[in-house]
């Protein structure tokens, strides 16, 4: 069984911007963002971390820089932690009440090369089964790919998952195992509830 603690990046410029972007070197992280990071480190200094993967992304590879200096962990970057690939939705506005994915869903629109949900939930599984066993693993990623994950456990398909929020530097824990346990997802803190959970790991309660 592998514990692993899925990270969103902190608030980036593309997220202020509402910005949807694929690109490795753009949008880093806001002053806000790397507050967020900061207050994420803390939390996870509370129970044992073995390793910490990241998204080759700017935005996520300066949160995991990040929890990394504040747990003395050096970050692995793990090219499928990377954000979906966007097509030519890549560097585009989004509206967040106009929704790009349910204007798909409704054939109001058609994105080219867009990542299918199929393939972020292959490329997460296989991350995630690539994991030694017994292991408590940080993964900075992206917002679809960890609804991705959610997505896989659940079997959900990327609309009937819309609604799962996963906020900035927020922590999705899954207990990874042949039946497979969701302990928080989006989640700040970590809870006593989850911590009891995870008590085997626990540094400082
Ligand atoms: O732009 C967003 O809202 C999401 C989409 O997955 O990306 P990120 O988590 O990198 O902000």
């Amino acid at each position: 069984m592998t514990i692993i603690i899925f990270i969103r990046h902190g608030q980036s410029t593309s997220n202020v911007g509402k910005i949807l972007s694929h690109d490795v070197n753009n949008f880093p992280l806001t002053d806000e963002g790397r507050e967020q990071a900061k207050k994420t480190a803390q939390e996870l200094k509370r129970v044992r971390i073995d390793a910490i993967f990241t998204s080759p992304i700017l935005r996520a590879y300066q949160t995991a820089s990040i929890i990394g200096d504040e747990l003395g962990i050096i970050p692995v970057i793990d090219e499928r932690l990377r954000e979906r690939w966007l097509g030519e939705l890549n560097n585009k506005r989004f509206d967040p009440n106009d929704h790009w994915k349910l204007k798909i869903i409704r054939g109001q629109l058609e994105v080219k090369n867009l990542e299918p949900w199929d393939s972020l939930k292959r490329r997460m599984v296989e991350f995630v089964t690539s994991l030694k066993n017994e292991e408590v693993v940080v993964a900075v990623s992206h917002y679809d790919p960890i609804r991705a994950v959610i997505g896989h456990i659940l079997d959900l398909d990327d609309i009937s998952a819309h609604g799962i929020s996963i906020p900035n530097a927020s922590m999705t824990v899954i207990e990874f195992s042949s039946s497979p346990k969701i302990l928080s997802i989006g989640s700040p803190v970590l809870s006593p509830s989850l911590l009891s959970k995870l008590d085997r790991y626990i540094i400082r309660a």
